[in-house]
């Protein structure tokens, strides 16, 4: 692992966020609810929730923004408001638009800079860093959707933290800015950093993250790798055959577990895509096609996610906002 060499000097907690049972509420609305999970450096960890699932919150939490009702959020050990030097330990974007209209990129970058003692050569760096070296002096006011998340980017970057933090940084990207973002993360992990990502959509997620952490209405779902996750929801082969029944008699002989699907296609576990086509040569059993389905993530999610509705919406107060039920 590649660590920066400049920066302060860290503690055993190196880059560790910690997330420990967490509770926040708003009034009558539990955001966040006894929500514990643990974020480690050199990996990108995905922060998947539906919308309203706490992930901002949570991630406010953990950068001082708002406090815990009960439990605690914490990098590096500590609480964020006691960092001698935040933006050196921690960086974050949570809002895009949290930029003066009025003031060039640079001098965005550079009064914060300033107000951290952060000399003037690392804001032209960071701004190379995220590509905006060329827009420098123009008005952030009439910067892209995309560009304004790179400007967010480059002053979460300007502390050179070892953590970094960002909140849903692909909304309305464009798809070159999407592989982008998709590559920094995965470059900022691989020097070693800790990267947590919020995002609630789990295609987003399959390519950029290693570990996903998982939650909905406030609680935690699952916390994973995205290999594990994949391979907890393998959804088998499909098979198609004009001489369904027949098959499915062949491959159940042989250990697999056959579902009839309402179209007629077969759902096999338990075998191969290649032990299924010789079995079925072996028989003279003609097949129309066979499809490994390739665990879909996206399929996984909602899944994981859907349960957690349904369980409030059962055990809810019936607001049916996507709101914390009464009663929990
Ligand atoms: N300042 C606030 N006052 C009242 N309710 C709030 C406040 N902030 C968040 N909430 C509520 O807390 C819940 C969690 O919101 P949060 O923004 O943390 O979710 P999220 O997972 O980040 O969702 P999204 O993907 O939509 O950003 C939601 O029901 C939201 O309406």
């Amino acid at each position: 692992m590649v660590r920066r060499a400049a920066g302060p000097p860290y503690g055993t907690l190196d880059g560790m966020i910690e997330v420990k049972e967490l509770t926040k509420r708003y009034g009558a609305t539990v955001a966040v609810d006894g929500l514990s999970f643990q974020v480690t450096a050199g990996l990108v960890t995905g922060f998947l929730g539906p919308n309203g699932a706490g992930k901002s919150t949570t991630m406010r939490v953990l950068l001082g923004l708002d406090a815990p009702t009960s439990g605690e959020g914490l990098v590096n050990g500590r609480r964020y408001a006691t960092i001698r030097h935040p933006m050196h330990e921690v960086g974050a974007l949570l809002d895009a638009d949290a930029v003066h209209a009025g003031r060039s990129a640079f001098d965005h970058l550079r009064c914060l800079a300033r107000s951290n003692r952060i000399g003037g050569r690392r804001v032209a760096e960071v701004l190379e860093q995220v590509g905006l070296a060329g827009v420098a002096r123009k008005r952030a006011g009439g910067f892209s959707l995309g560009m304004r998340q790179r400007l967010g980017i480059a002053a979460a970057l300007l502390g050179d933290p070892g953590v970094l933090m960002f909140d849903e940084p692909v909304n309305g990207l464009d798809p070159e800015g999407v592989r982008w973002i998709r590559h920094l993360m995965r470059s900022l992990a691989a020097e070693g950093r800790t990267v947590l990502l919020s995002s609630h959509l789990m295609s987003e997620m399959a390519l950029t993250a290693d570990r996903l952490v998982v939650i909905g209405r406030g609680r935690l779902i699952t916390e994973t790798s995205v290999q594990d996750l994949a391979d907890r929801f393998e959804r088998g082969v499909l098979v198609r055959s004009p001489r369904a029944a027949e098959l499915t008699a062949v491959l159940r002989a042989a250990g697999a577990t056959v579902l009839v699907e309402p179209d007629g296609g077969l759902a096999v576990k338990g075998l191969e895509v290649a032990e299924i086509g010789d079995l079925a040569a072996g028989h003279g059993l003609a097949v129309h096609e066979v499809t490994p389905r390739s665990a879909s993530l996206e399929e996984a999610y909602m899944e994981l996610t859907g349960d957690s509705v349904e369980y409030r919406a059962a055990g809810g107060s019936g607001d049916g906002g996507g709101r914390q039920g009464a009663g929990r």
